[in-house]
């Protein structure tokens, strides 16, 4: 008998405990999912981007552990890769290499592609999203809505199955937003979004709440955003504590 999303989903959080030092950034969250767009809300220090690091392999949780697409994400790194993907925040936190065919080219290398090969990918991807001319420029003289844009097409070459976004937008001006999610929606791939911006996440289906690395609250956007958006607005005292 095939089995159905509930019993093999594309993403699973496995009793995840997260401690750095005194502090638990994630409190033994578990959660499965195959939905292919996934918000995640939250106040300032609930846990996101360590969720985002941990579903990405890039953390050892404390106990448990996290599985995409039947690949342990921490103990497997070279199936990972083909797995999932993840932009940060800030695209100086992701680029290491001075150009920028070297830096998409890096992520196909770490594939197993050949040199020449992840050379004419890299060039195909530029070609694809109409930057050709960006191959042998300087990441440093791009702009860093420019730079995040550079990421997205990094992540996009290694075509993972699960591509984490944590707060991709912070930073950029209206046209740049809008230009990256233009590209995000026609994604076939699985989306998991971080953000502080409700309207980002309005269309997707499912939203995950976090708070003090608990789930909070796990709904559609209609369901789940009414009431968070009252309590953090309740909250405001609470603020940066
Ligand atoms: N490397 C680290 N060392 C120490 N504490 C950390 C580290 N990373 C995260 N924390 C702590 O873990 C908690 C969760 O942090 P995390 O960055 O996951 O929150 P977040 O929900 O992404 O916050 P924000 O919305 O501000 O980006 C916070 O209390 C934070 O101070």
């Amino acid at each position: 008998m095939a089995l159905g999303p509930m019993e093999n989903p594309l993403i699973k959080i496995d009793r995840v405990t997260c401690r750095f030092g005194e502090r638990i950034a994630l409190n033994n969250l578990t959660f499965t999912t195959s939905e292919k767009r996934i918000g995640v809300v939250g106040r300032n220090g609930s846990g996101k981007s360590t969720l985002a690091r941990v579903l990405s392999g890039l953390i050892a949780p404390n106990e448990g552990k996290a599985v995409i697409a039947g690949v342990d994400v921490l103990n497997d790194r070279k199936d990972a890769i083909a797995s999932v993907g993840i932009l940060f925040q800030n695209p100086d936190h992701q680029i290491i290499f001075p150009t920028v065919i070297e830096e998409l080219s890096f992520g196909l290398r770490q594939m197993g592609r050949d040199a020449k090969t992840a050379n004419r990918l890299a060039e195909e991807m530029l070609a694809r999203f109409d930057r050709s001319e960006w191959a042998p420029r300087s990441v440093s003289t791009l702009s860093q809505g420019q730079r995040h844009l550079v990421c997205l097409i990094a992540v996009l070459a290694m075509e993972p199955k699960v591509i984490i976004l944590d707060e991709p937008f912070s930073g950029l001006d209206i046209p740049t937003v809008r230009a990256l999610e233009k590209y995000l929606n026609q994604l076939d791939q699985t989306l998991i979004h971080i953000t502080h911006e409700p309207r980002h996440i309005a269309d997707y289906d499912r939203v995950l709440w976090i708070e003090r690395g608990e789930l909070r609250g796990d709904g559609t956007p209609a369901s789940l955003m009414p009431e968070y958006i009252a309590a953090m607005e309740a909250d405001d005292a609470d603020a940066l504590r």
